[in-house]
């Protein structure tokens, strides 16, 4: 299996070279895995000229997973736009077909504590956001800054949905509901945005082949109140790609940081991109203060994914469950009474462990 490791700006390559620990101790352990690395984002500006280069765009296209820091600085803000770290995930996304992202926000009981929510709020709290993660909002055209009929500038985008892209999410996000706890709760504005009245209809639609899977609906305001006031009430959540983006990053912090929410990146064959989710955190770079477990378990969900190496991911999961029951935290999870660890010691940590 061929991976392609793209470590990216700020915090990237911190906590990527975690990652990349667990991944040498797998193969030394008989994982058949082959690493390549590769520039994106600021970096691939920096090296090529370019967010997306050419050569990290052959190789992602030919490896069989990506596992991706993060991308983007404050150091890039001014280049044009198709020139930004931003453009060029976006980019990869779109180009390996990556439609759906999966992004479990699940409590480790150890960090009942560092949850923003009272513990008994959240205590055993597992719910799985699937945003789709290559159409809306993100890529409608058009869009940019234009003169309009006034004389006055004006920035606009266009949020889009053809029928086909909201089936094919619909479909995955039904099926990991009924993998789970057989209740789907898609997530829309259909009160005031034609694209989501279009995609409750057509997720009603696709409801018709999961007669065992609950469908219920609730708007995006809702639903960011909802998920902090019980998050309990929900196991699987579907919405777009402008919505999922920011709901995720909420419940992030009901599992105590952003640092602990992995996610996966999926074609239609499983072939996927596996990233942290949240970015290059550029106040703490350089540092080796980055929490490198929402790496770690990308990793894990890898494994799962694109390698179908259940036991395996597993086993890295429990890893990372273990460090937390020895009471190692980073920053970001430290509370009094644990031991705070730097980035490089919970990696070494989570090695150990396995
Ligand atoms: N997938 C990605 O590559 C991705 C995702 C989000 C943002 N970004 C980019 O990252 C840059 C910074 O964006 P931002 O500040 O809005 O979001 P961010 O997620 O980088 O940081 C938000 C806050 O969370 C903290 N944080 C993030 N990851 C952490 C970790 N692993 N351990 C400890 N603390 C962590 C940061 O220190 C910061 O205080 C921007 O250029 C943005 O476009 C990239
Ligand atoms: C950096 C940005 C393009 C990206 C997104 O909005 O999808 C990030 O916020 C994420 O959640 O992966
Ligand atoms: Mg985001």
């Amino acid at each position: 299996m061929k991976i392609l490791v793209l470590p990216g700006d700020g915090i990237g390559p911190e906590i990527v070279a975690q990652a990349k620990k667990v991944l040498a101790t797998l193969q030394s352990d008989g994982l058949k895995i082959e690493l390549e690395e590769a520039p994106l984002g600021g970096a691939g500006y920096d090296a090529h000229g370019a967010p997306y280069p050419e050569v990290t765009q052959k190789l992602a296209r030919a490896a069989d997973a990506v596992l991706l820091g993060a991308v983007g600085g404050p150091q890039y803000d001014k280049l044009d736009r198709p020139l930004r770290p931003e453009r060029g995930l976006l980019a990869i996304r779109k180009d390996l077909n990556l439609f759906a992202n999966l992004r479990p926000a699940i409590l480790y009981p150890e960090l009942a504590n560092a949850s923003t929510l009272k513990p008994e709020v959240v205590s055993g709290l597992d719910i799985l956001i699937v945003r789709e993660l290559t159409g809306d909002i993100y890529f409608g055209q058009p869009r940019g800054v234009r003169i309009n009929e006034a004389g006055e500038r004006e920035g606009f985008n266009t949020m889009l949905y053809s029928e086909s892209e909201i089936r094919r999410i619909g479909h995955v996000a039904f099926q990991a509901a009924r993998k789970r706890n057989k209740k789907l709760c898609s997530v829309d504005k259909a009160n005031v945005l034609e694209t989501t009245e279009f995609w409750k209809e057509i997720m009603i639609d696709v409801a018709r082949d999961y007669p065992d899977v609950e469908l219920s609906h609730m708007y995006v305001d809702n639903a960011a109140m909802q998920l902090v006031r019980n998050p309990k009430q929900f196991d699987v959540m579907v919405t777009g790609n402008i919505f999922g983006d920011i709901l995720s990053d909420e419940a992030s912090m009901l599992t105590g940081s952003i640092g602990m929410l992995p996610s996966a990146s999926l074609d239609a064959n499983n072939k996927g991109l596996y990233e942290p989710s949240h970015g290059s955190a550029p106040d703490i770079a350089g540092k080796d203060l980055a929490n490198p477990l929402a790496t770690i378990l990308s990793v894990a969900m890898m494994l799962r994914y694109s390698f179908n190496a259940e036991e395996t991911a597993t086993r890295v999961e429990n890893a990372v469950k273990a460090v937390l029951a020895q009471g190692l935290r980073t920053a970001d999870i430290y509370e009094a009474g644990t031991e705070k660890v730097s980035c490089s010691a919970m990696g070494d940590a989570v090695v150990a462990a396995l």
